[in-house]
């Protein structure tokens, strides 16, 4: 194990809302301007791709991902996958968001998947968990960059009440331990709220150790 990986001690979050780690601006302007940066390359290898539900619906997030695997929906369902659709690999996740990962979820495996969604005009996330990786004790993180986004916690079965709070650009937050499973979504994004992203919009990253 290099010095990289070793597991250290995150930073206290901010606030926890549900068992979940929220660190507010964890990522200063610079910080989120180079990762776009590098995001802008990814993209160009691995172009955003609409997906379809198992019922044949589209999310109306466009999605892509650097890492080992990616994640893929279609009508048999959802699943990683180990290319780009056009059967390119996925590039490498750059190293600044490792970094972040490093640092926020500081646990001893790397994440293999690094799913990015863009949120346009009117996209949104249903409530859903993460649990499609295969061994629940790594966390998942979250990065926001872009327009803030209304994010939706439930629980961890379906139903009951829900609680919700507003992401904004630069901030991290990792679901693990207890809420590694709740239920989570994006009801809205709040357009023109950030010059970050030229085109508009919102990207969210999310990290996840998937093997
Ligand atoms: O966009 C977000 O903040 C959440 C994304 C998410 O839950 C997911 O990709 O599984
Ligand atoms: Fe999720």
């Amino acid at each position: 194990m290099t010095f990289d990986t070793l597991p250290g001690t995150p930073p206290p979050p901010d606030l926890t809302v549900r068992g979940v780690a929220v660190h507010k601006a964890a990522l200063d302007p610079e910080a989120q301007r180079d990762m776009v940066t590098a995001l802008r390359d990814v993209v160009r290898a691995a172009p955003f791709f609409q997906l379809e539900t198992r019922f044949g619906r589209k999310l109306s997030v466009r999605m892509s991902a650097a890492g080992a695997f990616g994640w893929f929906s279609d009508r048999r369902g959802y699943r990683y996958i180990d290319r780009h659709p056009s059967g390119a690999p996925w590039p490498p996740i750059p190293e600044c968001v490792l970094d972040v990962w490093r640092r926020y979820a500081a646990v001893a495996r790397l994440p293999e998947c690094c799913l990015i969604n863009h949120y346009g005009e009117g996209a949104r996330m249903g409530l859903h968990q993460d649990r499609d990786e295969a061994d629940f004790r790594w966390p998942v993180l979250s990065i926001s960059l872009g327009d803030s986004a209304l994010f939706r916690l439930g629980n961890l079965e379906k139903g009951g009440p829900t609680e919700s709070l507003w992401l904004e650009s630069g901030d991290v937050l990792v679901m693990g331990g207890a809420s590694r499973l709740i239920y989570h979504g994006i009801d809205r994004v709040r357009a023109g709220s950030s010059t970050l992203l030229d085109g508009g919009g919102r990207l969210n990253l999310t990290l996840r150790v998937v093997t």
